[in-house]
């Protein structure tokens, strides 16, 4: 169907900046802002929901919880160590919420009293993260929340010729704060767009529309997510005619496309991801200790978007004083030590097209490479490796990555059908560099399974 604001391409992009984003693979989200600060408690009451959304769970009238600016002095926050942390965790890019559902801003926007500048600390968070992420090589994106409980002009939905003139006004401060982030920080490398899920917002696709055109414009190669976009129809990150708005599908949010899912593969896209179960903002409760994540479950969710060629954007929530839990610090240097050692498997790689999905880890490889690495994140009991090779191909080697390098003697068991035995290694998840060749011609055919 004809749309005027509807995806503006079918195929994914192939510029260089494109291209370098999908080769991250690994990056860094950071949720902070004043919800850093009660970290999911308010007069003394624990309320078990994400920490950024503590307004809305505990009731807190917006007037009171705007008054927390008043407390925020961050006095613990250094963009140094958390660039030099983001470094060490081997992540490769870098999202900052710049401004999330409450509407506070962490830097001094022209278009609102509600920021960081207007605090104690009275400083730019963004710029100086800006600037220190990129002094460690970390290329930096910005977060943005189109819903804002603090403005008096957001509208969940327009019932009336009132709604659609607050919500008109409401779309003009974002334009603005968008364009001011692009001016003020133009060495960005994209936007992931939040908040978009409403009705106002779905009825105001031309306006989405117009924010991508926009912000390109400002800044030529921007990487913009489909979390952002509505169509003529209100159709969400796919428009009406099933095509990808934006440069990236940004719909995973805590969950994962089924690892046997190649149609994913198709095009770009990324899955955020929490460490405690389910708060981006920092989270002082039992409730989110409890159910924090593993490096080694990680490291797994790392190499499962790798093996679908998707790039897997993992949250930190510094704590309100702007310092990194230590937890996260530990889990984060865990990561990137694995990344050291096995890095080679997830930088610049993708599905490996030819290789079915075997169970017990991930194929990755570079497109048009013959090497592919088996990432093994779930040790088969029997302590041996099957790998079920494309077929007419044979297995010559398999050499663990980590230091020593240790080449283990693939045993054919059927033409295509191999076996590796893994020793008693103790290590969570192993790499193997795998070596093929053309199987020499079949004297035999598979037997037909569909018995
Ligand atoms: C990236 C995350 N997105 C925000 C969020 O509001 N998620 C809750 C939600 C997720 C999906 C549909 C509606 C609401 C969370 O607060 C994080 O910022």
């Amino acid at each position: 169907m004809e749309l005027n604001y509807g995806a503006s391409r079918q195929q994914p992009r192939q510029d260089a900046a494109m291209q370098r984003f999908r080769e991250h693979r690994f990056g860094q989200f950071v949720h902070w802002g004043l919800y850093a600060m009660p970290a999911g408690y308010w007069q003394g009451t624990e309320y078990r929901f994400a920490a950024e959304f503590l307004q809305k769970t505990a009731n807190i009238p917006e007037p009171e919880w705007a008054e927390l600016a008043q407390q925020f002095s961050a006095e613990a926050f250094d963009a140094d160590a958390w660039a030099a942390l983001a470094a060490r965790s081997g992540v490769k890019y870098a999202t900052f919420t710049t401004k999330h559902h409450d509407g506070f801003c962490l830097w001094p926007s022209q278009y609102t009293d509600f920021h960081s500048g207007n605090t104690p600390a009275a400083r730019d968070f963004i710029g100086e993260l800006v600037a220190a992420y990129q002094r460690h090589g970390i290329d930096v994106y910005l977060y943005y929340s189109v819903l804002d409980w603090h403005h008096p002009d957001w509208r969940y939905r327009l019932e009336s010729a009132e709604d659609q003139q607050a919500f008109k006004r409401y779309l003009d401060f974002a334009m603005n704060q968008l364009v001011e982030l692009a001016q003020r920080y133009p060495s960005v490398k994209g936007f992931w767009f939040d908040g978009t899920w409403d009705e106002s917002v779905k009825a105001n696709g031309r306006w989405t529309w117009e924010v991508e055109q926009r912000l390109k414009e400002l800044i030529p190669g921007l990487i913009v997510s489909s979390r952002l976009r509505a169509d003529d129809l209100g159709a969400r990150h796919r428009d009406s005619n099933g095509s990808l708005m934006g440069d990236y599908e940004s719909g995973y949010e805590r969950r994962l496309p089924d690892p046997w899912d190649r149609s994913v593969c198709e095009q770009d896209w990324e899955a955020c991801m929490t460490i405690p179960q389910a708060s981006w903002g920092y989270h002082a409760g039992p409730w989110a200790k409890r159910t924090r994540k593993s490096a080694a479950e990680l490291i797994d969710m790392i190499a499962h978007c790798t093996s679908l060629s998707g790039n897997f954007l993992l949250n930190f929530g510094p704590r309100g004083d702007g310092s990194i839990d230590p937890e996260d610090a530990a889990l984060a240097e865990q990561i990137g030590n694995w990344l050291a050692q096995n890095g080679a498997a997830i930088y610049g790689k993708g599905v490996a097209t030819n290789w079915s999905y075997p169970g017990w880890g991930y194929y990755t490889q570079e497109a048009d490479s013959e090497t592919v690495y088996a990432v093994v994140t779930k040790w088969p009991t029997a302590r041996r490796l099957r790998l079920q090779l494309p077929a007419g191909e044979r297995l010559l080697a398999a050499t663990l990555l980590r230091e020593p390098a240790l080449q283990l003697n693939p045993q054919e068991l059927e033409t295509s059908l191999f076996e590796l035995e893994l020793g008693n290694s103790s290590e969570e998840t192993l790499v193997f560099e795998l070596t093929t060749a053309a199987a020499e011609e079949q004297s035999w055919t598979e037997p037909n399974p569909d018995v």
